[in-house]
């Protein structure tokens, strides 16, 4: 039971139990953990799946006669509040994410509390152990106790890709245990969950036929429809749920991304929990390990950041044994994606929504012309942002880059493409790209964390070069008060200072809000 190991098992089997119980036993069996000490300590790629880790812990000690204290320590929470808790406390399991954990471990006095540690468990491992994490994992490393020490390592996921194979000796002592319960040549997801694709033919159809395959969708569970929806930058999904707080009035629907504040994150990550339907708008935030009861469906809109972000996504769903479905949407250009994925068991969706998709035109229009101006631009953005990475799968340049997300821009009912800051276009390496509409974005104070949010005015820089924008858009809306950076992968607090490429998962990296 304290033995080294790797372990892989589809999602939603219950890997969290799985390493949580025997961490547990063998504080249980062995030689007290001293007061103040953390005893085990769980490292996660997400704030939302330490707070629910941490949950899952509490309940799971709440029955032993010897209450063990859950503590948890990651970004968008009171560092104060915090900490004070921790060294005041008795935290012998301890949640956290990396960059708020390496802020903590910065400090001698923080750094004595490990000195007794019994188990290291990485939840999520191929993700942290990925370049987006690996530099904050070996800072942690560095600072807790060497492995000589004893203690035991855990590295779990539902996806082990070889590549991790060759660090997972940071963690795992040589001869460590490889436990999977998924066959070699078995494909990642459940296997009962039904994956489909629908392939549209430009950006421009998205909403649409995000709109008619819902409606669509709708019919398999009237009732309970409750539904995750895939974007896949943050401000790519507040527009998504922006538009379909209007498309569908019928539905509850909920937005989580890292351009929340934390309560946000959190009560909305409770909230959809305990729903029994709704429409969960999401970034990869809850991509991997969240546990959302009874989600029968899970649609992703446009490119998963890999095959294994795929296999997480679907794996929202159809979880303890719970039936599920899945979809993925994507424009022709997009569509190499289940080509090059060829252990992905999806099919083609079974009905043509491309009638329904035409009838939904006006509707979206229509609800197009109540989301804000200022969410559209900073959607765009990002698009431009999110699929600059992917120029090359997509056999585009960077002209066809713009041209792509100038068909995003009128889909979504701007008159000319958004203003973009001449400071982002020069950071994306888009300088004198023909179609983008240049202009200088005055900021304003619009701390980070407030989605959406009023903007400066936005004035062009030279009418010739745009191809005929203007600063402010129709309704007096203004442009985007503050300059993104974009598919920079900046962490948010987390990280004090430091720049981090964002991780594989685009997890709690998000667009950070540059101020000027
Ligand atoms: N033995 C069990 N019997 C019934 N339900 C269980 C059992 N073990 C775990 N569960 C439940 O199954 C659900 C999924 O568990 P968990 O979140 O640990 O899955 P996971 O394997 O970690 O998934 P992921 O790969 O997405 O992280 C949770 O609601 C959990 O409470």
């Amino acid at each position: 039971m304290h033995s080294d190991c790797l372990v892989q098992a589809k999602t939603g089997t219950g890997k969290t139990i799985a390493f949580l119980l025997p961490a547990l036993q063998y504080l249980l069996t062995t030689q007290d953990v001293p007061h103040g000490q953390v005893g085990i300590l769980i490292l996660s790629p997400t704030r939302e799946l330490a707070l629910q880790i941490a949950k899952e812990c509490d309940q799971l000690t709440a029955q032993l006669p010897k209450r063990f204290e859950c503590h948890t320590a990651f970004g968008g929470t009171s560092r104060a509040t915090n900490l004070n808790k921790f060294m005041h406390g008795n935290p012998t399991i301890l949640a956290a994410t990396p960059g708020r954990l390496n802020d903590y471990l910065s400090e001698e006095p923080i750094r004595e509390k490990f000195k007794d540690m019994r188990t290291l468990i990485l939840d999520e491992a191929d993700t942290m152990l990925e370049q987006g994490f690996l530099i904050a994992i070996n800072e942690i490393l560095k600072r807790l106790p060497p492995k000589s020490m004893g203690w035991q390592g855990m590295c779990f996921s539902a996806t082990m890709p070889e590549k991790i194979r060759g660090v997972v000796s940071k963690v795992l002592k040589a001869g460590y245990s490889h436990i999977t319960t998924v066959e070699a040549n078995e494909t990642p997801t459940i296997e009962k969950v039904p994956q489909y694709s629908i392939v549209v033919t430009s950006v421009k159809d998205t909403f649409t036929a995000l709109l008619a395959l819902i409606q669509a969708e709708q019919k398999h569970d009237p009732t309970g429809f409750k539904a995750i929806i895939f974007g896949t930058t943050a401000n790519g999904v507040a527009l998504l749920a922006a538009l379909f707080t209007t498309l569908l009035p019928g539905h509850k629907t909920y937005e989580l991304h890292s351009r929340l504040s934390q309560n946000a994150r959190t009560r909305t990550t409770d909230a959809f929990k305990a729903a029994s339907s709704g429409l969960m708008f999401a970034s990869d935030v809850i991509g991997r390990g969240m546990d959302f009861p009874n989600v029968g469906l899970v649609i992703q809109v446009g490119l998963p950041s890999s095959g294994e972000q795929y296999v997480h996504r679907v794996g929202r769903t159809a979880r303890a044994g719970n039936d599920g479905r899945a979809v993925i949407l994507l424009t022709q250009a997009e569509s190499y994606f289940t080509k090059v994925n060829p252990q992905l068991p999806i099919r083609p969706y079974p009905i043509s929504i491309a009638v329904s998709a035409s009838t939904t035109a006006p509707a979206v229009a229509a609800a197009f012309a109540n989301v804000d101006e200022t969410v559209k631009a900073k959607a765009y953005q990002a698009y431009l942002g999110f699929n600059k990475t992917f120029c090359r799968n997509l056999r585009i340049d960077t002209a066809g880059l713009v041209q792509m997300a100038n068909e995003f821009a009128d889909a979504m009912g701007c008159p000319e493409p958004p203003v973009i800051d001449k400071r982002v276009v020069g950071k994306m390496g888009m300088k004198g790209v023909r179609g983008l509409n240049v202009g200088t974005v005055a900021s304003q104070a619009n701390p980070p964390g407030r989605g959406g949010g009023g903007g400066g005015e936005a004035r062009r820089a030279n009418p010739r070069q745009q191809a005929n924008g203007h600063g402010t858009a129709k309704g007096g809306a203004k442009a985007p008060a503050t300059k993104e950076q974009i598919g920079s992968g900046n962490t948010t607090s987390n990280n004090r200072g430091g720049r981090r490429k964002r991780p594989a998962g685009g997890l709690d990296g998000g667009e950070r809000v540059v101020k000027r």
